[in-house]
């Protein structure tokens, strides 16, 4: 199995609903995107996949989040706004642009501080 990891980062404001203490105020963070292919064999390349295209696919998921409130924007809207959620969106927008590219899996990584993440995956065939 071969992975290839991409990262990139975005700040961005929410509040959460429900029992989170300070949480359930508006606050911000600098969140870390972090996404990983997965796959069985290399292409005749030698590469899994282009990280440079996957950069700058992660990198227009990025600038959608970018200096937002995240409980606005489309797609997040109604949504409790988790690290778990946020990373669901993302998968959720990356996903269709990897299908039938001989990719096996996405994982996308919400790292709310640099100490903490909540996790998307899924396979992609
Ligand atoms: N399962 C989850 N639990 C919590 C999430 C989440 O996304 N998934 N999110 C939060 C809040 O976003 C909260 O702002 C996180 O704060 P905290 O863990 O305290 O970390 P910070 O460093 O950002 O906050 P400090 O006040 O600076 O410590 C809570 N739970
Ligand atoms: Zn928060």
């Amino acid at each position: 199995m071969y992975e290839v990891c991409v990262a990139t980062s975005f700040e961005a404001a929410h509040r959460l609903v429900g029992d989170f203490g300070p949480a359930s105020r508006l606050h911000g963070h600098t969140y870390r995107l972090e996404v990983v292919v997965r796959g069985e064999r290399l292409r005749e390349d030698g590469t899994l996949y282009d990280i440079g295209a996957l950069q700058e696919a992660v990198d227009g998921i990025a600038a959608s989040l970018h200096y937002r409130n995240l409980d606005e924007v489309p797609g997040l809207s109604g949504a409790n706004t988790t690290a778990e959620v946020v990373a669901s969106h993302c998968w959720e927008s990356l996903a269709p642009g990897l299908r039938g590219r001989g990719l096996s899996s996405l994982t996308v990584r919400i790292w709310e501080n640099p100490d903490v993440y909540a996790a998307c995956e899924g396979a992609l065939e």
